[in-house]
């Protein structure tokens, strides 16, 4: 819209004048000059999905256009100012000029150079040509002086404010996300959580269904866990569960797996992109290697042993999420039914 008021203004000075026909060619020249210019605004649309080079781009071309067409209205109301023949329309172009000097130092004060810039534009040909005016034009330029420092000193002022607004908004927002991450995240182990599991897990199954992809889900539970909070404390059992989540991020260690403490000593790793042979595999792994492993709790070396279920999301047998979990979870219970450390795969009918 704002492009209008110049060709509008032009025109009111254009034709306000006691002979328009005197100058019936530059008459027409600037009306197509502020048409083209307003024509150019409303065409240049934001691009439909803007990265951002993409829109600075766009800021810059469609700055382009403003300093274009205000550098050319400020040289217009200079030489109005300047030249007697458009004595009637003085007024028109003053307040032409005060009227869109108003609108930018108050809409686009947040980018203050480039602000600056088109108030300068705007209004020193015309302040210049008052100044070498005629007597009468005096107290005019005075005003508009005095103006142009008032817009100037707002416009600096917007420009904090705005800044300020904008650094305590993304503080709120940076504190928003942290808290949302601490949600997330177990604070023993720093693994996701069970509310992480909920918010993932069905999205990554209705993912792989959607894309025809195999997942895998591994529960794993502790054994006997009780016995080394029992022996040791319960320090030397949160040292524990802290090293075999250690343990878990180093086998299963593709970008896409997510490992998480589901509670207490139950834990879960979601492997989207991954086949059962391939989850059955790393889960094997992890199991060996953990019942090899020398855990140092209380300067003192600790073996522990996990049960585990494993199985794949089958979309015939699985209607969604939760029956991929029932599953894999009946097949954990089953691992330590069948005496503890050993790996039991779901079943394949729900
Ligand atoms: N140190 C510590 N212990 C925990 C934590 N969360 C749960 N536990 C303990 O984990 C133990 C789990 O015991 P049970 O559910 O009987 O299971 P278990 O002893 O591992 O036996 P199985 O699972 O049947 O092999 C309990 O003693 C809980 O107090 C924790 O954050 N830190």
């Amino acid at each position: 819209m704002g492009g209008s008021f110049y060709l509008v203004a032009w025109l009111m000075i254009w034709l306000s004048m006691s002979d328009p026909q005197q100058i019936f060619g530059y008459g027409v020249l600037g009306s197509i000059f502020f048409a083209v210019m307003l024509i150019s605004r409303w065409l240049h649309q934001l691009p439909a999905d803007p990265d951002p080079p993409a829109l600075q781009r766009w800021i810059n071309q469609h700055w382009a256009l403003i300093i274009i067409t205000t550098g050319i209205w400020g040289l217009v109301n200079g030489l109005v100012l300047h030249q007697a023949i458009f004595q009637i329309s003085h007024l028109v172009a003053i307040i032409g000029t005060i009227a869109f000097s108003t609108a930018f130092a108050f809409t686009f004060a947040m980018r203050l150079p480039r602000c600056v810039g088109v108030l300068f534009l705007l209004n020193l040909p015309g302040l210049l040509a008052l100044a070498r005016g005629t007597a009468e034009q005096q107290p005019a330029f005075i005003c508009l002086a005095i103006y142009m420092v008032y817009l100037l000193l707002a416009c600096r002022r917007s420009h904090i404010d705005y800044h300020n607004t904008l650094g305590n908004e993304l503080l709120l927002l940076r504190q928003r996300n942290d808290l949302e991450e601490l949600s997330r995240t177990d604070s023993l182990t720093q693994l996701g959580n069970r509310y992480q599991f909920n918010d993932l897990f069905q999205t990554m199954v209705a993912t792989a269904q959607r894309q025809r992809s195999p997942l895998s889900l591994v529960l794993l539970d502790i054994d006997h866990f009780k016995r080394i909070n029992d022996a040791y404390g319960h320090v030397a059992g949160d040292q524990c569960l802290q090293q075999f989540s250690e343990l878990m991020r180093q086998v299963f260690r593709r970008d896409s797996d997510v490992p998480l403490r589901l509670g207490g000593e139950e834990f879960g790793v979601i492997m989207p992109g991954t086949t059962l042979d391939q989850a059955i595999q790393l889960a094997e792994q992890f199991r060996t290697t953990l019942a090899a492993t020398q855990l140092r709790i209380e300067d003192q070396s600790v073996v522990i042993t996990t049960s585990l279920g494993a199985g794949a999301y089958i979309p015939e047998v699985d209607r969604n999420g939760d029956g991929l979990y029932r599953r894999v979870d009946a097949a954990l219970y089953q691992a330590k039914h069948d005496g503890r450390n050993c790996l039991r795969l779901a079943q394949t009918r729900g």
